[in-house]
């Protein structure tokens, strides 16, 4: 196993016309590039992946690779159509990467088992890509990149096309995967997505492209508070918090304030601490810290909800409120407050069990 995780990811992506891009992750990062249609994103894949004609340096661990032979570099792709071989089983389609890699028959068997395994494919080895479903599919793509040991994962929208509720398993579970990979062997990850739930849950940071240069660049809360361009504000307009057991989002504009413990049925509440506020129009938008292990669930079905079997995690949470509302409560940074929020207005994934 590699643990020497060298310098990350350092890339200068200049692909004439369509991108022109300094790209920078740390070991073990998760960097969402966003950006609307045209943007650049996919020919920043392509670059990094080698499978697009690119000028400038490609680092990978301090080595530049943009020179040698695309097979040598070590980066796993998981292409938006997911690029299974649809003459081959899941198992074969896994096995596959490290076969190429000189690796032997049984042992790529036995790794690429494994994976669909910790995917929940294992059943399904011996099928091809066309018996599988979407989400199937998407788990298999998904072991054939991991299964390398990449330094270097690129995930260009990987939930694209699944229905909602097997994308937020397929997320939340992904999130998981990555944090383990990271862990092992430094791998950098890139995940090209049009969701912001993608970008402010699974990312350490998110890199804006627009018209092919970078836009603008920082973790998820950062950037969720401050959009720089209105495509940003329009895709993180969301909250995000996660839990040990689920990933809940709700909009910013469903959150209410008070300065004492809210009561009434079926809220989520938190005490929260306000960091900042920044008026825009007729909204005031608040971002706020909470201690999610202190998430409270009033009236039915609160179980299993931040009972303190987890340490509390601080996160941070956007309200919007109107100015006059946030004249009366006399908001300003460090305000102690209360922010909840209706269960019905939660979207909430759970973690396959
Ligand atoms: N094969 C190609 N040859 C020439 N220009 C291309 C090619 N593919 C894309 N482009 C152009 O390069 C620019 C960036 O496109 P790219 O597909 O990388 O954007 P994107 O952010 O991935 O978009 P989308 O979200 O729609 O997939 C666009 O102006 C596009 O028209």
């Amino acid at each position: 196993m590699s643990t020497a995780s060298g310098d990350g990811l350092h890339a200068r992506v200049r692909v004439p016309g369509r991108v022109e891009a300094d790209v920078r992750a740390a070991p073990g990062e998760v960097l969402a590039v966003v950006g609307p249609n045209g943007a650049g994103k996919s020919s920043l894949v392509g670059a990094l992946a080698g499978t697009v004609p690119a000028l400038g340096p490609v680092r990978l661990r301090g080595r530049d690779v943009s020179a040698g032979p695309v097979q040598e570099r070590r980066v796993g792709l998981v292409p938006q159509d997911g690029g299974l071989f649809e003459h081959l089983t899941a198992l074969e389609n896994v096995a596959f990467g490290l076969r190429a890699r000189g690796v032997r028959r049984g042992p790529a068997r036995e790794a690429a088992a494994a994976w669909l395994e910790r995917l929940g494919v294992g059943a399904l080895a011996g099928r091809r890509p066309g018996d599988l479903s979407g989400g199937q599919a998407r788990r298999v793509a998904v072991a054939r990149a991991l299964v390398t040991e990449p330094d270097l994962l690129l995930l260009d929208e990987p939930f694209a096309g699944l229905d909602v509720g097997v994308a937020a398993t397929l997320r939340a579970e992904l999130g998981q995967h990555l944090a383990a990979t990271a862990a092992a062997h430094g791998t950098v990850t890139l995940l090209v997505t049009h969701d912001a739930v993608d970008a402010l849950t699974l990312a350490d940071r998110v890199l804006v492209l627009e018209g092919g240069r970078v836009a603008q660049e920082g973790t998820p809360a950062d950037v969720a508070a401050r959009p720089a361009t209105a495509h940003v504000g329009r895709l993180v307009g969301l909250n995000v918090l996660t839990d040990a057991d689920a990933v809940r989002t709700f909009p910013p504009s469903a959150v209410t304030v008070d300065l004492t413990e809210p009561h009434g049925s079926a809220r989520l509440r938190w005490p929260a601490r306000l960091l900042g506020l920044t008026r825009t129009g007729d909204v005031v938008r608040l971002l706020a810290e909470v201690q999610s292990g202190h998430l409270e669930g009033a009236g039915s079905g609160g179980e299993g909800r931040g009972n303190g079997s987890t340490a509390p995690v601080v996160q941070t949470l956007l309200a919007d409120v109107t100015p006059a509302s946030a004249e009366r409560l006399d908001l300003r940074p460090g305000s102690e407050m209360w922010l909840s929020v209706k269960e019905t207005a939660v979207t909430t994934a759970t973690m396959r069990p």
